[in-house]
């Protein structure tokens, strides 16, 4: 039996290594170089559409941490990255080039693959099968994605106000309430005066934006504005919209602020805030520059900055089980980008896991969940409960660090203890499951 994929990007190539390593056949479909997605540039595999660098190296941060498990594992991308590394202080960047080239030689080559150089338009009949398509999955295929997982679990943009720690915003400015003190007062509210309000509007309207990518020119939906865009069209606007005052009273002053932006919170235990409204294309120094100007949030420390941009990702809390296949129809495997994970290393990782289990189900093994407390293991159960949000950055979406405010004068002593413990734990249970380390 054979492995079926779709996608030769950092998942699929990554899945496509692990199957073919456990000795089952893979055939491999890839669209480029015929079909482009509107960011790559080559018909390589794993091709960096972006930045060269696959993040921190260190292993007292997650996704270095992520990227030794993946090592460990026998990963492709991490051999050809290593193999392919340029200088980059503390972080693991690579030479684009030789790396997605030495990538697609491995697999272009390997007895075991067959490479179909096609876009897929239909989800295939054959079993198990692996999506990997993407981001910019193409648009044939994002309609036949939404016809399997329904038209309101399969979404094409991602919008994301800013994120920050509940512990970094200043309480002896920012209130507790509810607008007209409806329902409980979990609202946290950064009052504004009017001179405040001014200052604030002048740096939002001239912060700097991402330039919009040609693909990502669609036409914002009113409800999904980037703050700075509705800023721009009066100064009165963000007072009727994201800063309205209406219906709050700060209890300092005993009355009601020329403006106000509102916390909300980000998860069950309240340790982070989103900023209402706040979704933005401006660059991330600036976000923290002017976002930094509303009261309250002068020490904020952001766990993720607001994003906005064309992105083709699966509600993976309804739709996926923890070993990265569809619950209601386990032989169909999601990897990569479109489960929601971010990031070049994440999606790798996605992806061999994915293929660690497709490779397992047509040797009739079981599926397998890895550890929680390995950074590989954390991710698919981030991902797949409930309260999993995507984009978040990836010490968060792990769950495994305390929060970036508590580093220790620059040690971690509690984060690399926990990296010692989650390696230990990856290496019993690499044994205990027979994963093979070389065919
Ligand atoms: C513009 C942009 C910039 C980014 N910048 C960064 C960054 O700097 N750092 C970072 O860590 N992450 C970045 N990311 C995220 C990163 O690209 C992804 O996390 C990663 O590439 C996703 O891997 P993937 O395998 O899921 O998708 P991809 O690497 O995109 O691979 C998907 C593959 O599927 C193919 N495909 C799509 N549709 C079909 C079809 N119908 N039939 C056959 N093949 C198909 C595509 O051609 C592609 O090769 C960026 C993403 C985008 C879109």
């Amino acid at each position: 039996m054979t492995v079926t994929i779709i996608g030769a990007g950092l998942a699929g190539a990554e899945a496509a290594w692990q199957i073919v390593r456990q000795g089952v056949p893979v055939q491999l479909f890839e669209m480029r170089p015929t079909e482009m997605t509107p960011a790559h540039k080559t018909g390589n595999f794993a091709e960096l559409v972006c930045s060269n660098s696959l993040r921190g190296a260190a292993l007292e941060n997650a996704v270095g941490l992520l990227k030794e498990e993946m090592r460990r594992l026998g990963s492709l991308i991490m051999e050809a990255a290593d193999a392919h590394a340029v200088p980059a202080g503390g972080a693991l960047a690579v030479d684009r080039e030789g790396f997605s080239a030495c990538i697609t030689e491995k697999l272009v080559n390997h007895p075991r693959i067959t490479l179909c150089r096609e876009e897929i338009r239909e989800i295939p009949a054959a079993r198990p099968l692996i999506i990997a398509s993407g981001p910019l999955t193409s648009p044939a295929l994002s309609r036949a994605i939404q016809g399997l997982t329904g038209e309101d679990y399969f979404y094409f943009y991602d919008a994301a106000a800013p994120i920050v720690y509940a512990e970094s915003v200043d309480l002896s400015v920012a209130f507790w309430a509810s607008r007209y003190d409806k329902g409980d007062a979990d609202y946290l509210n950064c009052p504004m005066d009017e001179s405040e309000y001014d200052r604030f509007y002048e740096a939002l309207v001239t912060a700097e934006a991402h330039p919009l990518k040609e693909f990502e020119k669609e036409i914002y939906f009113e409800g999904c504005m980037p703050v700075e865009v509705m800023a721009k069209r009066g100064k009165q606007t963000l007072l009727f919209g994201p800063l309205k005052p209406v219906g709050l009273i700060d209890p300092r002053t005993g009355r009601r602020p020329f403006a106000v932006v509102q916390l909300r919170k980000e998860n069950r235990q309240g340790s982070m805030y989103n900023l209402v409204g706040f979704q933005t294309h401006l660059k991330w120094p600036e976000q923290k520059r002017v976002f930094r100007m509303i009261p309250g949030l002068e020490q904020a420390e952001f766990v993720r900055y607001g994003v906005m941009h064309r992105n083709t990702f699966i509600n993976s809390p309804t739709l996926l089980l923890p070993t990265y296949q569809l619950r209601k129809d386990p032989s169909v495997f999601f990897a990569g980008q479109i489960t929601g994970v971010e990031g070049y290393v994440e999606s790798a990782a996605a992806g061999l896991v994915a293929g660690l289990n497709a490779a397992r189900l047509v040797q009739g093994r079981s599926p397998l969940r890895f550890p929680p407390e390995t950074a590989i293991g954390a991710l698919p159960a981030y991902i797949t409960t409930a309260e999993a949000k995507h984009f978040q950055p990836m010490n968060v979406t792990y769950g495994l660090f305390p929060p970036l405010v508590e580093k220790v004068k620059g040690k971690r002593p509690r984060q690399q203890a926990h990296a010692r413990r989650a390696l230990e734990s990856l290496e019993r249970f690499m044994a205990e499951n027979l994963i093979v380390k070389e065919i």
